[in-house]
């Protein structure tokens, strides 16, 4: 099909996910979280939605954009890396953009960095006017190079980027880092970030004209609420009515509480969905400010 083509309506969803490989773990138990399950083909490449009309696809982490454009599925999850990549390459041959990122997922963190031998003394993009730079992101290398009015000759490998400058290949790389120890494994530093990325939620630009603008919505839906309670914590505790304000103030996490009368006119009681990390520390410094009977609950799932 061609990337113009406007795919045929479908009456089910179909996302694409890696098959094999860093994302395909957390995506999967990601979408499970929004209540989908699925009965898996035995080439183990389709997976069939049981409990709603939404399969899986199970490719390459690299075909998934393409995929998207083809329409031959709805939505994808994929690193930033690869999607902003591939909208890099399209945006350089002057092909309009037809997926875009529609959430963050918050796994798959990692940098696209620009690194040197570890004996360069670091002064600037200018430096690498005239070198070869080895790397799997031709597209948003070139952009990079291109904002920072630097030329340069680009060497395309598809993966042990790191070892090129040893081999005489490149002068240096620009990959994806996470711990940075492959750099380091390589006598190689990092000196600037091209992209920081995470795995995301890829779909169309466009909305879909059929039953799966529905389903898509329930999905993003679901994806919403169990994406915000990822941290979240519900915290319970009783307060005397003065030492609320205060309290409070020590929460700039918390949704606006619900606050209950205790006894009396002094006692109340307190529930906040906290979003940030409910630490031993935290729970001590509320106690010291005055609550009491601090209680911390994890929050399964929320409806807006
Ligand atoms: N070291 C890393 N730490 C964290 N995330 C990473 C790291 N390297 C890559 N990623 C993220 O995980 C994604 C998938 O990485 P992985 O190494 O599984 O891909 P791959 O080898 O290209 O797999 P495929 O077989 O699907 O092509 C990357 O595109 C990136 O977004
Ligand atoms: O900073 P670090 O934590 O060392 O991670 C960075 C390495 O991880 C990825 O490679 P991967 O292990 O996926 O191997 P590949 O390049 O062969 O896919 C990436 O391409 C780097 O080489
Ligand atoms: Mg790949």
């Amino acid at each position: 099909m061609s990337p113009t083509a406007v795919p045929a309506a479908r009456d089910r969803l179909r996302i694409a996910i890696q098959k094999s490989g860093r994302l395909s773990d957390p995506a999967r138990a990601l979408l499970a979280s929004c209540g989908l399950s699925w009965r898996e083909s035995r080439d183990r490449l389709f997976c069939y939605g049981e409990t709603l009309p939404v399969d899986l696809l199970l490719v390459r982490d690299d075909d998934i954009p393409g995929l998207l454009a083809d329409g031959v599925c709805d939505y994808g999850i994929v690193g930033r890396n690869v999607l902003d990549e591939q909208a890099a390459l399209r945006a350089g041959e002057g092909r309009a953009q037809v997926s875009k990122e529609v959430r963050a997922l918050g796994f798959g963190g990692c940098r696209l960095d620009i690194a040197v031998p570890e004996a360069w003394e670091w002064e600037g993009p200018q430096q690498l006017q005239g070198r070869r730079i080895a790397t799997s992101y031709p597209g948003l290398l070139a952009k990079w190079l291109a904002e920072h009015e630097v030329e340069a000759s680009v060497v395309m490998l598809s993966g042990s980027v790191e070892i090129a400058p040893r081999l005489g290949q490149a002068d240096l790389i620009c990959d994806l880092v996470s711990s940075g120890g492959t750099l380091l494994a390589n006598q190689l530093k990092p000196v600037a970030t091209i992209m920081r990325s995470e795995a995301v939620l890829a779909g169309p630009v466009q909305p879909f004209a059929d039953i799966r603008g529905e389903l898509a919505q329930m999905l993003l839906r679901r994806l919403d609420g169990v994406l915000r309670l990822k941290d979240s914590r519900l915290l319970l505790f009783q307060a005397q009515r003065d030492e609320v304000p205060g309290l409070l103030e020590m929460l700039p996490d918390a949704e606006q509480p619900t606050v209950l009368q205790v006894d009396g006119a002094d006692t109340l009681a307190l529930q906040a969905l906290c979003h940030g990390a409910m630490t031993w520390q935290r729970l001590e410094d509320l106690k010291r400010a005055g609550a009491r009977g601090l209680m911390v609950l994890p929050v399964e799932r929320m409806l807006a």
